[in-house]
């Protein structure tokens, strides 16, 4: 088993809470209704960005070429994300200045600054820790929103959304990252940490979820 699958079993319902939440369901079901999704990507753009400042944080702990080369990979997986918001907003006519001014939900705030937190306050595993549900559990819910692959997907209401991340490239991204995690945890983490490293990722999960159920409220 490696770390992440480790830090998966050792927190079963919270992952659970988060890679079948409804949001996700309605979303493979094709049911999930546009302003939900909508509220979802627009703060999910203002998440990515809090991200990026993550991932420079990354680097800043960094004491590795190989920690500050994924700290790259990380931030060059969110100008990708970003893209893809893009594209998608424009079609509801939001310009990147549009969103940039909506204001952060509470889930946002909630999430983007435990993550920033367990950076500043911990070192380059924590930060790790707490990125893995993000990175790995969206490579996860892509897989699971389309088995049979996605030419399969056809013309599913949420297919860009779904091949972004059922696709190759993120994929691999989120591969490389499962791999960079054992190798830090080889470097730092000793059994004793284990359980408190556990507790992060539970946390972060859950923050996932909120993320989610914060799109499905939006719609009530
Ligand atoms: C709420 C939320 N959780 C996870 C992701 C996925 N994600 C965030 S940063 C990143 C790139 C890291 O390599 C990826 C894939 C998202 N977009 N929104």
């Amino acid at each position: 088993m490696d770390v992440f699958d480790r830090l998966k079993a050792a927190t079963p319902a919270d992952w659970r809470s988060y890679i079948d939440h409804d949001f996700v369901r309605q979303m493979g079901a094709g049911t999930l209704p546009q302003t939900a999704f909508r509220t979802y990507l627009v703060q999910d753009y203002l998440f990515l960005i809090q991200f990026a400042r993550v991932y420079a944080l990354a680097t800043y702990k960094s004491r590795t070429l190989a920690d500050m080369k994924a700290a790259q990979a990380g931030l060059a997986a969110i100008f990708d994300e970003m893209d893809l918001h893009v594209r998608l907003c424009d079609r509801w006519g939001l310009s990147p200045e549009d969103i940039e001014a909506a204001p952060e939900h509470q889930a946002t705030i909630a999430y983007t600054r435990f993550v920033l937190d367990c950076g500043a306050a911990g070192d380059l595993l924590d930060l790790h820790v707490a990125l893995a549900p993000c990175v790995i559990g969206y490579a996860e819910i892509g897989r699971n929103l389309a088995p049979n692959g996605i030419d399969a997907l056809g013309d599913h209401p949420y297919r860009e959304w779904i091949a972004e991340y059922a696709g190759d490239a993120y994929q691999a991204v989120a591969a490389n990252a499962r791999h960079h995690l054992d190798d830090l945890a080889a470097r730092a983490m000793t059994e004793r940490r284990f359980d408190e490293l556990a507790t992060l990722f539970g946390k972060a999960s859950r923050l996932e979820a909120d993320f989610w159920q914060m799109g499905l409220d939006a719609n009530r």
